[in-house]
């Protein structure tokens, strides 16, 4: 007789673009996990920063957010514990927002064992005490807290790293594009379009950060480093990161709405960039470094038969230089942005979450 299916309580924070993303997959896949891997996924709520809705049980309902038939305000510790019920099932939380408010509520989370799953980067390179907190608690009740869609989308960045150092290699560097963002950007502006106008086509395609400026000014790539850097035991810190970024100053502070109504002050200072790449005889390429603790994100010049010149559309290239790969680093390279491999990368931690009960996922 097969095994009962394992019930797993899931609810989504964020029905966005990755989290809009992660509910078709998760209702496109849901009959085969069942058939195939005797894992029964419920999705039990969904809330966005203003609304919850606590129905979700209902499979009509469950490919749909704003079209449902109840909603409250969000709270987002009544929407775990309505995720969590009565503890009969585990439950998982994805968190597919940008929100240190929801970061915030990490701790609590885990420590309750409810496990986490996050492309959200503010837990992971936020405030070290915060994340410190969120280890202990995770450490404390064994609840899982997975993030591998923070750095490269849907690329294997953060598990490979981790692999690495649970076989014994030590981290010596990382050098990389960690941008799918101004990856693509700088793949598609040749001085045809003004910049302004490929920054908006990329926010439309999915591929920046809710706020444009968190690519633009380098910061989202910072939080990238810092996710690695603490992935390998060294307590960075935001503010650690030298970072060059392309946000003019009187846009800095502004609401997103008028920075997106003011983007043609992009436009000169960057056909000047171009410009000088030009007269260089390379091209512009966004690169990342950690050596140690010294880190640092910013626009270079690159040789055109340099590799990083050979990246295409979105793509991220992130090497690692290790003891083991010391003479050629180990290199992920592919797609870097995107809603939907980004929810894959989000769904494949909840399917991890699921394996350490025993969810069998091989093939055999
Ligand atoms: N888009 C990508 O390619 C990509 C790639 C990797 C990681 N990410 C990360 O995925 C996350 C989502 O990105 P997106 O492009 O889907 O953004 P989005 O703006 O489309 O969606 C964000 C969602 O979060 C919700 N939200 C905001 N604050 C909230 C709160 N306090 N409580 C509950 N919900 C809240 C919003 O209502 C919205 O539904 C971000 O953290 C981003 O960094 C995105
Ligand atoms: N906005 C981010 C999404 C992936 O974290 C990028 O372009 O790289």
């Amino acid at each position: 007789m097969p095994a009962a299916p394992l019930v797993v309580h899931v609810g989504l924070i964020g029905p966005g673009k990755v989290g809009s993303a992660l509910l078709t997959q998760l209702r496109l896949a849901a009959p085969r996990l069942l058939r195939d891997c005797r894992l029964d996924l419920r999705l039990r709520a969904v809330s966005d920063s203003r609304h919850m809705w606590l129905d979700c049980d209902d499979e009509a309902l469950n490919g749909r957010t704003h079209g449902a038939q109840t909603w409250r305000p969000a709270e987002l510790d009544e929407f775990a514990a309505y995720v969590a019920g009565d503890g009969g099932a585990p439950a998982v939380l994805a968190d597919c927002s940008a929100s240190d408010l929801v970061a915030d509520r990490y701790a609590g989370w885990l420590a309750a064992g409810i496990h986490v799953v996050t492309p959200n980067k503010r837990a992971v390179s936020g405030p070290l005490d915060r994340w410190l907190r969120i280890g202990a608690a995770a450490g404390a009740s064994g609840a899982r807290l997975h993030y591998e869609g923070t750095v490269g989308a849907g690329l294997p960045v953060v598990h490979t790293l981790r692999d690495l150092l649970d076989t014994g290699d030590e981290l010596t560097g990382v050098e990389g594009m960690l941008s799918g963002t101004l990856a693509w950007l700088f793949n598609r502006y040749d001085g045809t379009l003004p910049f302004s106008a490929l920054v908006r086509q990329a926010h439309a395609l999915g591929y920046t950060e809710p706020d444009p400026r968190d690519d633009l000014s380098g910061v989202d790539v910072a939080r990238k480093l810092v996710i690695l850097a603490r992935e390998a035991g060294i307590a960075l810190s935001l503010e650690d990161v030298a970072i060059r970024g392309l946000v003019p100053a009187e846009l800095s502070a502004c609401d997103r709405e008028t920075f997106m109504e003011n983007l043609e002050a992009l436009d000169a200072p960057m056909a000047a960039l171009l410009a000088e790449a030009r007269l260089a005889g390379g091209v512009l390429r966004h690169v990342a470094r950690l050596d140690g603790r010294r880190a640092s994100v910013g626009v270079e010049v690159v040789e055109p038969d340099h590799a990083f010149a050979h990246a295409r559309l979105t793509d991220n290239v992130v090497r690692f230089a290790t003891r083991r790969y010391c003479d050629n680093a180990l290199v992920v390279q592919g797609p870097g942005a995107g809603p939907e491999v980004t929810a894959a990368a989000v769904f494949a931690d909840l399917l991890r979450v699921a394996g350490a009960m025993g969810v069998k996922r091989c093939a055999c």
